[in-house]
């Protein structure tokens, strides 16, 4: 592929050049920090700002993705609920629509707070703690003890640019080495081999790493195409921010001239019809000029169900590759690699316990290791079996998705495209009572409701309704016989698996 003679500045996801609208790009100063700290306490509120964030989290801005370093599981999930909207403004405010957050445990101020001195040991220094990161280029000593006391931009929390994933770390095994192989083929000869190159899988299990790796792979093969980065909701907001602001044509100049495109998570593109109709615009646009396009999804194209049509076909004319969820040897290997990052001192049966108990997604299991590395860091041992028992008692019990009725029935009334009231009806047409009896099998499978609550919840029907969808459901799985989704056949198991990550997703 030529590059092209109209390529636009970079990439909005390079670590060189941020996006024009970013107020404040990957800052290396304290003051940056602050400013950050003060568009926060704008949006949370003074009294939220004091009660929860001052002095209690850590701030990490990478390139456009905007990190918040909080001191547990619980806090995570508690902030996550409370602030999600509020950090979201915040990360926009600072580097404008690409914006992305992410919360997750800090094992640094998790080893401060759980060592958290006594005045005594204040006075005498005992809890001072050295800290090194996993790349190896940043040491940090807290020496106050207690982060709640301390100001957060005293501490060190760095602000670095964007650090995309590598190939080279995506460890692979049988879930996801098509994939992986699709991405590295593509990147070799891109607009050739498989346009679009369409990933899709459930949450956490590789997408991003691999679209990121990709991207940094064709940037090093080709450094003069033009290659762009970015979510299916930055380009969503780049786009009705070009809408507002009345400047459209600068908009297309800029996606329509790129040698390769690489949407994450299209799937935040559902329902809203007119991103889908300036995306499609785009596709058309990139293809008739041989470009590269390559996204990703948390399910196939054809399940994703209030897309159109059009947007669909397109996605489906290239390659489109899965990503199981990973198997226990990649689990345990991944794991190991991580470790391996961390420094951490682990026993293997240790790193087998994880990979046993973390079985969902990958993300899940790289954050059982990151407490791991706390433990390490409170008892100053290496981490065995019993000890990853004691550290991940929190952790396994956040992990546990609580899922009610209402969630299946949402879910399954999406995937299929039928309303609640029809779910719910005594209609037995075959597109309304299959998807019926898949909600009820998924509600034993996933809930603790009993087989009446169930049947009463699907439309006051009787337990041996329930029953009999449960052994209906069992006996489709044995004899691997198909449903139909969107007009076409899928296999009973693809369908549960891709309704169940969508349940976990949730
Ligand atoms: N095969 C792998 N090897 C190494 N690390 C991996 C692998 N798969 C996933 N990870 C790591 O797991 C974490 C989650 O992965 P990622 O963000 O790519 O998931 P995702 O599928 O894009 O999730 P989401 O659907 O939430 O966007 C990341 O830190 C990523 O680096």
């Amino acid at each position: 592929m030529q590059p092209t003679s109209l390529a636009v500045e970079g990439t909005f996801c390079d670590s060189a050049k941020q996006p024009t609208e970013a107020k404040l790009g990957p800052a290396t100063t304290g003051s940056d920090e602050q400013s950050v700290y003060r568009l926060l306490a704008q949006q949370v509120g003074e009294r939220g700002f004091q009660n929860w964030f001052a002095g209690k989290v850590r701030l990490k801005l990478d390139g456009n993705l905007l990190i918040i370093g909080v001191a547990s599981p619980f806090l995570l999930t508690w902030m996550q609920k409370k602030f999600a909207s509020q950090i979201y403004a915040t990360a926009i405010a600072c580097v404008g629509p690409s914006a992305e957050y992410r919360l997750e445990v800090d094992p640094e101020l998790a080893a401060l707070t759980d060592s958290a001195p006594t005045g005594e040991q204040k006075s005498s220094g005992q809890k001072t703690l050295t800290v090194s990161e996993e790349a190896g280029d940043r040491k940090a000593t807290a020496a106050s003890g207690n982060p709640r006391n301390s100001n957060p931009s005293q501490k060190s929390a760095t602000f670095r640019g964007r650090r995309f994933a590598d190939l080279s770390t995506f460890v692979t095994g049988k879930s996801n080495q098509l994939a992986y192989l699709a991405a590295i083929q593509a990147s070799e000869e891109p607009g050739a081999l498989y346009n679009p190159l369409f990933i899709h899988g459930g949450v956490g299990i590789g997408k991003t790493h691999l679209l990121e790796g990709f991207y940094r792979k064709i940037r090093q093969l080709y450094p003069a195409l033009n290659v762009v980065y970015l979510t299916a909701e930055a380009f969503g907001n780049y786009f009705s921010k070009a809408l507002q602001e009345r400047s459209l044509p600068g908009f297309r100049q800029r996606f329509r001239n790129v040698d390769v495109l690489i949407i994450d998570d299209i799937d935040f593109f559902e329902s809203k019809r007119n991103f889908q109709e300036e995306l499609l615009h785009t596709i058309k646009h990139l293809e008739s000029h041989g470009r590269q396009l390559v996204f990703s999804s948390d399910r196939h194209p054809r399940l994703l169900t209030k897309m159109s049509e059009e947007l669909t076909t397109r996605f489906l004319s290239g390659l489109v590759c899965r990503i199981e969820t990973p198997e226990k040897e990649l689990r345990l290997e991944i794991a190991r690699q991580r470790a391996l990052k961390l420094k951490t001192p682990v026993t293997e049966g240790a790193l087998a316990y994880v990979a046993r108990r973390f079985t969902n997604n990958v993300r899940e299991l790289e954050g059982a290791v990151n407490c791991l590395q706390t433990g390490h860091l409170m008892t100053g041992q290496k981490v065995t079996t019993s000890l990853a028992r004691q550290v991940l008692a929190d952790l396994e019990r956040d992990c546990i998705r609580i899922i009610k009725l209402d969630d299946i029935n949402q879910i399954v009334c999406s995937t299929f495209g039928v309303s609640e009231s029809d779910l719910k009806s005594s209609r037995r047409a075959r597109n309304i009572s299959q998807p019926r009896m898949l909600a009820m099998f998924l509600a034993r499978k996933l809930t603790q409701a009993a087989y009446s609550e169930i049947g009463d919840y699907f439309g006051g029907r009787n337990h041996s309704t329930v029953m009999s969808a449960e052994k209906q459901v069992r006996k489709w799985l044995e004899n691997h016989s198909s449903i139909q989704v969107a007009l076409q056949e899928w296999p009973t198991e693809e369908i549960i698996e891709s309704l169940e990550q969508q349940l976990l997703a949730s």
